[in-house]
């Protein structure tokens, strides 16, 4: 088996794994990507009853209907017991840097009205400090040219990533060479720079439960 298809098959042994965080009959949030797509695969395939699911993607909202599964508003909602989504590199506390297939700010909307966040990631994911994985940021597109002055300052290198537009209209700034030793502290300073709508460090909104398909298997890790 090649690493891509070793990764994928990890991915899917997670998203199965997940159905156990699954309460039947509830509303579930969904989030993003190529692991949740398997999840939502596998939620199909398990017949799960659910009241409904919050996307955090027209990606998603997509492969859920199309899976049968009712997409509601998460304006119509009030809260979530659980969230599951992927990420593109956890720490040993939960902390996420997420945004690689451009869907942070709705990621974070959903997790917020979450109860749990359980991050569903193949082992290359789990890193011990954040950073090595280019910083995904949603911003609006006048703004980017001082953003990318502020990341510099940092000591970060940010480009626009090309073609991008968000479901909300904006643009992703990439940023590499960070090294976020204090994810929840940059969380807060980051978000408070004008014309930045969502970092994707998931600090404050970090992983309860993280599902990590390993060679061994998959290992649970509990973060309360
Ligand atoms: O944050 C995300 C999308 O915005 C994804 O969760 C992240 O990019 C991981 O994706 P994948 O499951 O394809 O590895």
């Amino acid at each position: 088996m090649d690493k891509t298809a070793h990764q994928n098959e990890l991915k899917r042994q997670v998203a199965q794994a997940a159905l156990a965080y699954v309460e039947p009959g509830s509303v579930l949030g969904v989030g993003t990507g190529s692991t949740v797509d398997l999840f939502i695969a596998a939620l199909a395939a398990s017949g799960i009853p659910l009241a409904g699911a919050v996307s955090s993607s027209e990606r998603s909202t997509q492969a859920l209907r199309a899976a049968g599964i009712t997409v509601l508003e998460a304006a119509a909602v009030e809260r979530l017991s659980t969230y599951i989504d992927g990420a593109d590199e956890i720490d040993p506390k939960g902390h996420m840097i997420k945004g690689g297939g451009a869907a942070l700010t709705r990621e974070k909307i959903v997790a917020d009205l979450a109860d749990r966040f359980v991050c569903i990631a193949d082992a290359s994911k789990c890193v011990e400090v954040l950073g090595r994985f280019p910083l995904p940021v949603e911003v609006i597109p006048m703004a980017a040219p001082k953003l990318i002055r502020r990341f510099a300052e940092l000591g970060g290198q940010a480009s626009l990533r090309a073609g991008c537009v968000t479901d909300n209209g904006q643009h992703i700034l990439d940023v590499r060479g960070l090294a976020i030793t204090d994810p929840l502290a940059f969380e807060a300073e980051i978000s408070q720079w004008p014309g930045v709508v969502t970092v994707g460090i998931f600090a404050r909104h970090r992983a309860r439960v993280a599902l990590i398909g390993a060679a061994e298997g998959v290992r649970t890790l509990n973060f309360d």
